[in-house]
C-alpha cells in the first residue's frame, strides 16, 4: 500500500521520469484556508538544481490542484493535487535497466515488481517523490500551526562536522523559523562553511556524503498517541522510514540512554505556574508511547547518495554476470540539506495525524 496515515491519509503517486507525481490528501478537516504562498515557499526550499551542493535536475516543482479546494477553503473531501516532471534525462538511465546500482532500489524493486518497474530516475523509488511528501506537509505545518505547534530542524552532523545540538528544553519559535530560510542549516553558523566544503570535496571526488538531521516539535500538548502500536514514536518513525535515504531514528536521548544510569536518565517532573513540565528531556516529549508535553526531538539518519560516478562492482540481470558500473546522470552529492524540509513536512502530517486520531477528527 502507498497511503500512510489512520485518520489523515496520504497517498503518493508517480514516477520521477513519468507524466507527473502528486499526491492525494484524504481525511482534512472542512473549511480550512490554505497559504498557498507558504505552502510554494516549502516546494521551493525542497526543490532540486538550485545550488552546487544538489543535483542539477531543474524543476520548478509547482503544483496544479485538482480537488478538495473550492471557494478558499479545504472541502473536506481528497484534496489532489499534481506536479508535472519537465526536465528528465532518461537516456542516463538505460544501462541501469539490467545493470544494478548498489545502494538504490533497482535490485529490490526490480524483484519486488517483476521487471515491470520504471527504472528511469529511479522511478517511484526515487528522491523525487518527496516532492508531493513536502506539499502535505506545508498543509499539515499551517494547520498544526493554529493550535501553537511549530516544527524546525538543523544538520547535526554531516560527514565530520558537528553542529551544537538543540537545547532539549525547547528552542524559541523564531529560532526554529530562522533556520528554514538556510540552504545548510545549522545553530552554529561557523559549521555551515566546513559542511558545504565537506559537500564539494565528496563530488570532487565522485564520491558523497551523509549526516544527521535533528528535528524538534514545540506547543504539543501533553495526551497525544497510543501505548503500543501506534505510540508517537510509531507514528513518527514508520512515515520517516518513508523519506529515501534515512536508516536510523532516535528521540530524546535515544542510544546514548544506554550509557546513563536511571538517576541521570529520568526527567524529574515539577509544576511551572501550574503547567507541568520535566527538568530534562532526555526522553525527547514521549513517554509510553504518548506526548508529555515537553518538546519532541529525534534524529535522522541520512545515508550518503548511493549514485556516485566512481567505478563499481555489481551485476547484470540480462547476462547475469558480474560488472563493473559507472553511473551517468545529475545526482546530489548529499541528500542531508534537500531532505530538511522534508522531514519538517513528514513530521508535521504524522503529527496531524496523531493528533486528528486524538481529538476525533477535529482540532
Ligand atoms: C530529497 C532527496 C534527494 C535524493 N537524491 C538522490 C540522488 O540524487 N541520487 C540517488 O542515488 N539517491 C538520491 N536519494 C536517495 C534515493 O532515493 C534512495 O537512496 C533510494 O530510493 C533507495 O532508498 P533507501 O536509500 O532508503 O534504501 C534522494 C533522497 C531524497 C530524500
Ligand atoms: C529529481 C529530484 O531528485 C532526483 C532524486 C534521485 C534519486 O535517485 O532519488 C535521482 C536524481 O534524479 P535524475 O537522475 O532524474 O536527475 C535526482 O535529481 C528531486 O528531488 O526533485
Amino acid at each position: 500500500m502507498n497511503t500512510f496515515g489512520q485518520t489523515l491519509g496520504l497517498t503518493i503517486f508517480g514516477e520521477s521520469h513519468g507524466v507527473s507525481i502528486g499526491a492525494v490528501l484524504d481525511g482534512l478537516p472542512a473549511g480550512v484556508a490554505i497559504d498557498w504562498d507558504a505552502v510554494n515557499q516549502e516546494m521551493a526550499r525542497r526543490a532540486p538544481g538550485k545550488n552546487k551542493l544538489s543535483t542539477t535536475r531543474s524543476e520548478k516543482d509547482a503544483f496544479e490542484i485538482q480537488s478538495g479546494f473550492f471557494n478558499g477553503h479545504t472541502t473536506g473531501t481528497p484534496l489532489c493535487a499534481m506536479i508535472r516532471n519537465g526536465d528528465q534525462h532518461s537516456q542516463d538511465y538505460d544501462q541501469l535497466r539490467h545493470i544494478m546500482r548498489p545502494g538504490h532500489a533497482d535490485y529490490s524493486g526490480k524483484i519486488r515488481y517483476g521487471g515491470f518497474n520504471d527504472y528511469r530516475g529511479g522511478g517511484h523509488f526515487s528522491g523525487r517523490l518527496t516532492a508531493p511528501l513536502v506539499f502535505a506537509g506545508a498543509i499539515a505545518s499551517q494547520i498544526l500551526a493554529s493550535q501553537g505547534v511549530v516544527i524546525g530542524s538543523h544538520i547535526l552532523h554531516l560527514a565530520d562536522v558537528t553542529d551544537k545540538g538543540f537545547s532539549p528544553l525547547g528552542e524559541s519559535t523564531a529560532t526554529l523559523q530562522a533556520l528554514k530560510g538556510e540552504t545548510l542549516p545549522v545553530l552554529d553558523k561557523e559549521q555551515a562553511a566546513k559542511m558545504e566544503e565537506r559537500i564539494v570535496a565528496a563530488k570532487n571526488d565522485l564520491d558523497s556524503v551523509g549526516g544527521v538531521i535533528e528535528c524538534m516539535v514545540t506547543g504539543l500538548p501533553a495526551g497525544l498517541g497510543d501505548p503500543f502500536f501506534d505510540s508517537v514514536e510509531s507514528c513518527i518513525s514508520h512515515m520517516m522510514f518513508s523519506v529515501p535515504a534515512v536508516k536510523g531514528i532516535e528521540f530524546g536521548d535515544g542510544f546514548a540512554l544506554t550509557g546513563l544510569r536511571g538517576s541521570q536518565a529520568n526527567d524529574a517532573f515539577y509544576y511551572d505556574d501550574g503547567v507541568v513540565k520535566t527538568k530534562t528531556n532526555h526522553n525527547g516529549g514521549i513517554n509510553g508511547g504518548i506526548t508529555n508535553g515537553m518538546p519532541l526531538i529525534f534524529r535522522l539518519a541520512v545515508k550518503p547518495t548511493s549514485s556516485i560516478s566512481q567505478s563499481q562492482d555489481t551485476i547484470d540481470t540480462d547476462t547475469q554476470e558480474n560488472c563493473q558500473l559507472v553511473i551517468k546522470g545529475r545526482h546530489d552529492p548529499c541528500i542531508v540539506q534537500r531532505a530538511v524540509p522534508v522531514v519538517e513536512a513528514a513530521a508535521a502530517w504524522a503529527i496531524l495525524d496523531v493528533w486528528l486520531s486524538a481529538k476525533g477528527r477535529c482540532l
